[in-house]
């Protein structure tokens, strides 16, 4: 199934509440720090959102509890899949996507056979504290060359007017995170991402 080009990334359910109707299509729900049982709801209420509005979610980390309420995708870092149980996930029909920073990580990936592989920080991110500096749009291009069909994902420092250069180089989706939810409009700055993107 094709991804869609725009893959905003939203730290609770209430984000998805606000912004899925305006025509999201992909979205994470990346949520750190909270306890299971908050946990839980949360994801339970970005579930039935997305199905809903006809949106595909992303689970960020949590493989187990994505299983349990029967949704149909994951995220996994490389740390994640330290811990991950790829047979369960796969065996409870969860499409898996999984970060990347370099080749030993890409190559751990791609013997995965994920639904998607995203490569970043493409540039310099506020977000999170990460040992990696911004990649650059020119590795995107290297990665495609590696990656086949696998859709690739753009993130890391991204914005409307830097989505452009990361398709032409070789992403087939772009991620964002704080140039939504940082922004004094976040309506209006995903209806501008869906017009760029379409
Ligand atoms: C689309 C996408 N790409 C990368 C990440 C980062 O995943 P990870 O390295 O596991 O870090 P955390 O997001 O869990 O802090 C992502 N979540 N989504
Ligand atoms: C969650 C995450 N993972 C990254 C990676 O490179 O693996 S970069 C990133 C943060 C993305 O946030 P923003 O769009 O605000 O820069
Ligand atoms: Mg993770």
């Amino acid at each position: 199934m094709k991804l869609d080009r725009f893959y905003p990334i939203f730290d609770s359910a209430k984000w998805l509440e606000r912004l899925l109707p305006l025509g999201i299509k992909l979205v994470q729900l990346r949520i750190k720090d909270m306890p299971e049982d908050a946990l839980r709801d949360e994801i339970r209420r970005a579930r039935d959102l997305c199905k809903q509005h006809n949106c595909t979610l992303v689970v960020n980390d949590y493989w187990q509890i994505a299983i349990e309420e029967k949704c149909d995708f994951i995220h996994l870092g490389q740390e994640d899949l330290d811990g991950a149980d790829i047979k369960a996930i796969r065996a409870a029909g969860l499409r898996i996507g999984i970060s990347t920073h370099d080749r030993a990580e890409l190559n751990r990936a791609l013997a995965l056979e994920p639904d998607y592989i995203a490569l970043g920080p493409i540039y310099p991110t506020i977000l999170k504290k990460m040992k990696w500096h911004e990649q650059g749009v020119e590795k995107l291009t290297k990665w495609r060359g590696l990656i086949g069909q696998t859709p690739l994902i753009a993130i890391g420092g991204m914005n409307i007017e830097r989505a452009a250069g990361a398709f032409e180089a070789g992403a087939d989706v772009v991620s964002a995170v704080t140039d939504i939810t940082l922004n004094e409009d976040p309506e209006a700055r995903v209806k501008a991402w869906l017009e760029a993107t379409r």
